[in-house]
């Protein structure tokens, strides 16, 4: 079942196309990651999956509701994190969760507690005198703590520190094990490509790409050594499909490759490799040509 589906959804705000006729289908269970330079349509998108934005045309689904429609039934069962996050100043961590589980219709304390511990964040500060970064996590808890079966994350993992990221981004991977759909929205490339089953680029209102990471990872590139028990066969390799570059050093050559190592490994074997170390390919390269202008 796709646990998103727009239909041409298009966002105005006067002059400005914020999203232009976007066709979006996210099946679930998975992790979604939604990239894109600044000002593509990220935050716009999600404020309208969340129902806090009206479209100018098209529509959305969400768990199957008309987000339009049904606004009220479809917010219950998401979990959403906006991008700047803010809560009421004045009411500790606690005040303000319950205050939230209340009108979710309940929310078992323990899960409270267990995200609160996980996120090593202490609910009786005042929220006006937390840092960013733990203001940051009672957003989050409140995002995950009913258990919803939809996740919407807007640049989640902003002002937390590195364990705190690996530690949410565990908790994406359990909520994904646990059937759930977490939309994510990203800066972090490595954050993104260590969760993410499918990524969609967005570039100005359109949507650029949607593939899976591992298809974007066959066709990325990457380096590699191979090391011969005598001459490299420089020539050969140069010639193999998929090679972007080839130097040799001695017994070794270097290589920068593009898709499917096969072709090389073929042309190269005859001459005795006596080892081979591929680096895991970078994504970055991938991702920045899809931002960028084409
Ligand atoms: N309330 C608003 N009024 C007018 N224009 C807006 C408003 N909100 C967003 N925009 C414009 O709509 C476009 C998309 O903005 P949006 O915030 O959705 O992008 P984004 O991909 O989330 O960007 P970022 O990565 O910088 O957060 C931008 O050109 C932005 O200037």
């Amino acid at each position: 079942m796709n646990v998103i589906r727009t239909r041409a959804l298009t966002k105005r705000y006067g002059k400005t196309l914020a999203l232009d006729g976007l066709d979006l289908e996210v099946p679930g269970p998975a992790v979604f990651g939604y990239l894109g330079p600044n000002g593509a349509g990220k935050t716009t998108t999600i404020r309208l999956l969340a129902g806090l934005l009206r479209a100018t045309s098209g529509h959305a689904e969400v768990l199957g509701l008309d987000i339009g429609r049904d606004r009220d039934r479809a917010q219950r069962r998401i979990g959403y994190l906006p991008g700047q996050f803010t809560a009421y100043p004045d009411l500790t961590g606690d005040q303000y969760l319950r205050y939230l589980a209340g009108l979710r219709g309940g929310v078992g304390g323990k899960a409270v507690a267990g995200l609160a511990e996980r996120f090593d964040v202490d609910l009786s500060r005042r929220i006006g005198g937390l840092s960013h970064g733990n203001r940051q996590k009672i957003g989050l808890i409140q995002a995950f703590m009913h258990e919803p079966e939809l996740l919407i994350l807007d640049e989640p993992t902003i002002g937390l520190d590195p364990l705190m990221q690996r530690e949410f981004l565990a908790l994406v991977r359990e909520t994904r094990d646990a059937g759930r759909t977490v939309f994510l929205s990203s800066h972090i490339l490595d954050e993104v490509e260590a969760v993410a089953d499918t990524v969609a680029i967005l570039r100005r209102g359109h949507l650029v790409v949607v593939r899976p990471v591992g298809e974007l990872k066959a066709q990325a590139v990457r380096r590699m050594e191979l090391v011969f028990a005598g001459e490299p066969p420089l020539a050969e390799a140069e010639k193999a499909d998929g090679v972007r570059e080839a130097t040799a050093d001695g017994s070794r050559l270097h290589l920068v490759v593009e898709g499917s190592t096969a072709e090389l490994l073929r042309v190269a074997a005859p001459y005795g490799i006596e080892s081979v170390v591929t680096h895991e390919p970078d994504l970055e390269e991938i991702f920045m040509t899809y931002y960028e202008e084409r």
